[in-house]
């Protein structure tokens, strides 16, 4: 009896959401592609009289030959008042200064009434990272990605957050979960609930952020923290989840994660020194010796032999890989530093060549997968 008045509610609401879609141009489908703590994501698609008012979402549509989209629906009945009044501006806030990038979900527009805020959102219909790794790993008989394709995503992982650092946009939340990926490919970077705009690039955070999983040593110990080094923190544990199928450390308590990090990550045998080389660059315990976003694009592991970004990057293969003078852990200022290895980057990007992270990754496009 309960289940069966529940059910004709969930019935009621669902037309009340239609009614409310198709009034502002979308048509939702009974599709429910994800659901969040207090949303709910549907399959819909934009119609003809929509896309004459909104350009953007025509241009995107048309190009991606289809009218389909993803409508995050948000109860503010549901929602705590921090969630509506902070986590969900910031969201859209940050949405909006990421505008336009291949690799980040785009937000075409939103609107609202009293109960319910709604996303009308890029959709990337082949889930998450998690589950494509898995689903790899499950095929290939072997935990991981293989290294190649590891890389394809990765570049386009760095692209997206270099775009977000350079919008003074860090995202705070990177993980597998928030990585989604198209029906072309494309990885797709979401959930930008708990990003934060940094006005000034050296100010420091200090709000727990993320899953502990991925979340920097500084933040564990309670410091205040500066985000993109956080955020380059969480990319070294997304590639080792990538190239070995499994998070480097893993433990609920953060003084136990904090003990398995000083460790360092345990890799895979036959995973190739220079991704060991560029993981171990990203998981630095000093925020401050991490590699770059900067060192991470010129890193040996990431440049096929084709690729085109050294001439982006203005450098020439001196400056892209120099050979390393000092000591692994050691600087000329004496900071602890990581110094590569097997395939030394130069750190800082002094060279007055140096272009913006943007227009490093404005000449790489990614194929789609076959
Ligand atoms: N643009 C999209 N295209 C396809 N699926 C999406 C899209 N956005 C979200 N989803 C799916 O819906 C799920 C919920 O997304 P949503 O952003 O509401 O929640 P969340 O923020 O990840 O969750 P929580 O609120 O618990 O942190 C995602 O995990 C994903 O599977």
């Amino acid at each position: 009896m309960r289940s069966n008045s529940r059910r004709k509610l969930d019935e009621r609401l669902f037309v009340e959401q239609v009614q409310e879609c198709m009034n502002n141009g979308y048509l939702l489908s009974s599709k429910k592609i994800g659901s969040g703590a207090f949303s709910k994501v549907y399959l819909a698609y934009a119609t003809r009289e929509r896309m004459k008012h909104n350009p953007k979402l025509a241009s995107d549509l048309r190009a991606k030959r289809h009218s389909m989209v993803a409508i995050k629906i948000v109860s503010m009945a549901e929602a705590p008042v921090e969630y509506s009044r902070k986590f969900l501006p910031r969201e859209i806030s940050s949405l909006n200064a990421t505008y336009k990038h291949l690799n980040i979900v785009q937000l075409y527009e939103t609107y609202q009434n009293s109960q319910r805020s709604y996303l009308v959102l890029e959709l990337a219909a082949r889930g998450d990272l998690l589950e494509h790794i898995n689903a790899v790993s499950d095929l290939r008989g072997c935990p991981g990605l293989e290294e190649e394709e590891a890389r394809r995503l990765f570049w386009q992982l760095v692209s997206a957050v270099a775009h977000c650092h350079d919008a003074g946009i860090v995202h705070r939340d990177l993980k597998c979960e928030n990585i989604l990926l198209d029906d072309q490919g494309f990885l797709k970077l979401t959930d930008f609930g708990f990003a934060n705009c940094v006005g000034l690039k050296n100010s420091l955070l200090s709000t727990f952020c993320g899953s502990v999983a991925y979340t920097a040593p500084e933040i564990l110990m309670s410091k205040k923290y500066n985000g993109e080094q956080a955020d380059l923190w969480s990319l070294g544990i997304i590639l080792h989840a990538m190239v070995s199928g499994k998070l480097p450390f893993k433990e609920h308590q953060p003084h136990r994660m904090l003990h398995l990090i000083r460790r360092g990550p345990v890799f895979k045998p036959g995973l190739s020194s220079g991704c060991r080389d560029l993981i171990r660059g990203l998981l630095q315990l000093h925020p401050c010796a991490r590699l770059g976003l900067q060192q991470v694009a010129a890193h040996c592991w990431m440049l096929p032999a084709d690729h085109t970004l050294s001439s982006a990057l203005g450098a020439t293969p001196e400056q892209e890989h120099p050979q390393s003078a000092t000591a692994p852990g050691h600087t000329e200022s004496g900071r602890d530093t990581y110094t590569s290895k097997s395939c030394s980057t130069s750190r800082g990007g002094t060279s007055p060549r140096r272009v913006s992270l943007a227009q490093a990754f404005s000449t790489w496009r990614p194929a789609p997968e076959e």
